[in-house]
């Protein structure tokens, strides 16, 4: 659909593109990233032909684009610059007719039935009919932005050049607009060119990027060959950190703030452990770092207060959710700051164990219901009668852990757990094997993210040889608890 080759130029005798060549092909959105004046809108004021480039080519359905009349190039493309804050006298539909204009034969031409359903669909395609008859100037910003979209495209043109288009939006009109514009390019086969500085939104977005630096290409493909972390924070001399979108599979940027809190005291003793009648708690007065599988807030995330709460036997599980966010705020304890664990164990049989090693100290908390304990290797032969019993372990390192080592410690926190199981002969009351654990097992592992630096947490590492150690013994202790009330 277009094709710019090797462009050069800029304004007058200094030049801001450098030989600058990449394709767009139909029914594409590609995004158009890059610091501040690396030239982004010069690229789009000479593919739109607003500025004519020092030397290249700009080809349009293979065809150069000085050999298209105006009429013809309005009809083929677009260009929707970057809104300035001017006072608009139109209303909605004038607004939007004027799109139309490419279209009108000669000076007196009749407005055509034709002129009439493209605006009518662009204002519905855009969510702007309802206004149709206010002027621009009482309309916000996000709705203006949307009204110049309609304008775009009812020109019907196959390929749309956009500066900017959520600039200044909040992230309502960001996601509408660009939502929008996803639409057309997917179901319709438009193609969109656009200057975008959010680099997540573009990452969600577009199909392809280019990355520009100081005139030139830096990197052109998909967004997840283009945003890569070390490319990020060279371009644009920043410090970035890369993780995938929660819900997408799409790179997705977050800012590393150079200014640090001021270090206070971050550790974590088996002091900070409080055992209450109803939970066993952990009120840490700093976030730490903590993946789990725990009931409430699982997975990886920062939280301050930790807690493994007893309930009765016959708790009723079918409200989990909203019942424990009760729980917590009766017990004056922020859902979105805490970590929740159920047992039916009672607090008073915990488990808790510190261990110093040399790189800080590691704490070991673990109750121990094995009730319902199972053989992991026999379940798929069987249906499951619900009986009550689960193993919840914590384990709290005071050390900075990298992913892989939350990972590996679960893993060697498991696998410590089973042994423990094994060397206490905890049997799987139907198969008669010795159980591994039981139907639902809670495990987390959370650390200061200060002090010394542990990449890997396996067996043999320092943090793993602690946390295979910690949770064997602490099982072991838990589950002679646990068979003393029995
Ligand atoms: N009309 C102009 N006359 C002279 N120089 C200009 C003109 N417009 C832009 N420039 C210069 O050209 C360079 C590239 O500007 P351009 O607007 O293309 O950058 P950009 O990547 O779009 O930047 P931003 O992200 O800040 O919008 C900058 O150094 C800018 O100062």
């Amino acid at each position: 659909m277009l094709q710019v080759k090797n462009i050069c130029g800029g304004y007058g005798t200094t030049p801001i593109l450098k030989d600058i060549s990449f394709q767009v092909g139909k029914g594409t959105f590609l995004g158009i990233l890059g610091p501040n004046g690396c030239g982004k809108s010069t690229l789009l004021k000479i593919i739109s032909s607003i500025l004519k480039p020092s030397s290249g080519k700009i080809l349009i359905d293979d065809k150069e684009i000085e050999s298209y009349s105006n009429r013809e190039l309005a009809k083929k493309m677009t260009v929707l610059p970057q809104l300035q804050g001017t006072i608009f006298s139109n209303t909605v539909r004038e607004t939007v007719s004027i799109g139309r204009y490419p279209h009108q034969k000669g000076f007196f031409s009749q407005w055509s039935k034709e002129d009439e359903q493209a605006v009518n669909q662009a204002m519905l395609q855009t969510g702007v009919k309802r206004y149709e008859n206010s002027y621009l100037e009482n309309l916000s910003g996000g709705e203006r932005q949307r009204v110049f979209i309609a304008q775009a495209l009812a020109q019907s043109s196959q390929l749309v050049l956009l500066d900017e288009p959520t600039n200044h939006l909040d992230i309502a009109h960001q996601q509408q607009i660009l939502d929008m514009i996803r639409k057309e390019v997917t179901e319709h086969g438009l193609t969109v060119v656009s200057v975008l500085h959010d680099i997540n939104l573009a990452a969600l977005y577009c199909d392809e990027l280019l990355l520009m630096e100081n005139g030139q290409v830096r990197a052109f493909g998909k967004p997840h060959e283009v945003v890569l972390e070390k490319e990020i924070e060279d371009v644009y001399d920043a410090q970035i950190s890369l993780q995938a979108h929660p819900e997408q599979p799409k790179p997705q940027i977050t800012i590393l703030p150079e200014i640090q809190e001021p270090l206070k005291d971050k550790r974590i003793t088996r002091n900070h452990i409080q055992i209450k009648s109803e939970y066993v708690e952990l009120r840490s007065q700093f976030p730490l770092r903590v993946l789990s599988s725990a009931v409430h807030n699982a997975g990886l995330g920062w939280y301050e207060n930790f807690i493994n709460r007893t309930v009765k036997p016959d708790y009723n599980i079918e409200h989990v959710q909203e019942e424990f966010i009760q729980f917590l705020n009766k017990e004056g304890l922020s859902p979105t700051n805490t970590v929740g664990m159920m047992t039916a164990v009672e607090s008073s049989k915990a488990i808790i164990k510190q261990y110093n090693a040399s790189f800080g100290e590691v704490i070991v908390i673990v109750t121990a219901g094995i009730g319902g304990a199972i053989d992991v290797s026999k379940t798929y032969e069987r249906e499951f009668p619900i009986r009550v019993g689960t193993i919840n372990i914590w384990v709290i390192v005071n050390a900075k852990l990298s992913d892989e080592a939350f990972v590996q410690a679960m893993m060697t926190a498991t696998e410590a757990k089973v042994k423990a199981l094994h060397s206490e002969q905890v049997v799987d009351v139907q198969t008669k094997t010795i159980a591994t654990g039981t139907p639902t097992d809670s495990l987390l592992i959370a650390a200061t993210q200060t002090g010394d630096y542990m990449q890997y947490g396996g067996p043999i590492t320092p943090v793993g040889k602690i946390v295979g150690r910690g949770v064997f013994e602490a099982t072991i202790e838990a589950i002679r608890n646990y068979r003393k009330g029995d």
